[in-house]
């Protein structure tokens, strides 16, 4: 197979999750650059006809979605989901995930633990062996800031991690404020040798919203890369 280019392998993975995709299902609609060509390649299936329901994880995508024509819902109004189909920024081979590289974890976290399944689609350089490369975006409250921050610090010492949280700040320097209104700090650790404690002990801490560890959540990843497409997990 001939070399594909990242941006390729995205499509290619977000044409596979497509055929998940059967007429009256209810779907979750993820963020970033990968969820968006699931996006599009699902409105021109909606332009033909396919009748579906979708909830969206963001307002980008959202917007995305109403330029498409795609039938919209909330997750209020539709709060169990047949199947959510997202990007990632890495993935080990328990299918646990670091998301929230565009800021859009916490909704994603809501709308794909509302679904039956949840489905990654990502080009194969988001696959680790240990997690941690990516920085981990944590939600945070505005509220006592730095006191939250000293508290992500210390748990990720707990738990075998070490490095430094920076709060995430717009190209014009500004704190990068989420959809729902809070700050993202995020956190350059490396490597996070056991997932499942850190994730326990950034729950705890009152300021902190939404981590972005997405662990027993993924039933399938959708993986495409220079040897084609690689499914992890259970699509069915
Ligand atoms: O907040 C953003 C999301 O978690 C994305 O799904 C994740 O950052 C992957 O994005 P991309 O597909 O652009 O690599």
């Amino acid at each position: 197979m001939t070399a594909l280019n990242p941006d390729d392998a995205k499509r290619l993975a977000a044409a596979r999750a497509l055929d998940l995709v059967t007429p009256g299902m209810r779907l979750g609609l993820g963020t970033g650059t990968t969820a968006a060509h699931f996006v599009e390649l699902l409105g021109l299936r909606v332009a033909q006809g396919l009748q579906v329901i979708c909830v969206p994880t963001s307002e980008r995508t959202r917007t995305q979605a109403q330029l498409f024509s795609i039938p919209l819902s909330t997750i209020e109004a539709t709060p169990e989901l047949d199947l959510t189909v997202d990007g990632a920024d890495e993935f080990d081979p328990q299918l646990r995930l670091i998301k929230g590289g565009g800021g859009a974890h916490l909704r994603e976290k809501i709308v794909a633990m509302a679904s039956r399944r949840m489905v990654v689609i990502t080009d194969s350089s988001k696959a680790v062996v240990t997690l941690g490369k990516f920085p981990l975006p944590v939600e945070v409250n505005v509220f006592g800031l730095e006191v939250t921050r000293r508290m992500i610090l210390a748990a990720a010492k707990a738990s075998g991690c070490d490095g430094e949280i920076r709060l995430r700040k717009t190209p014009s320097g500004h704190p990068f404020v989420s959809d729902n209104g809070h700050f993202i700090v995020d956190c350059f650790l490396g490597s996070i040798p056991d997932p499942n404690q850190l994730a326990a002990r950034l729950v705890a801490i009152p300021g902190v919203v939404e981590h972005g560890l997405f662990i027993g959540i993924a039933k399938a990843v959708i993986s495409a890369g220079p040897d084609g497409v690689e499914i992890f997990g259970e699509l069915g």
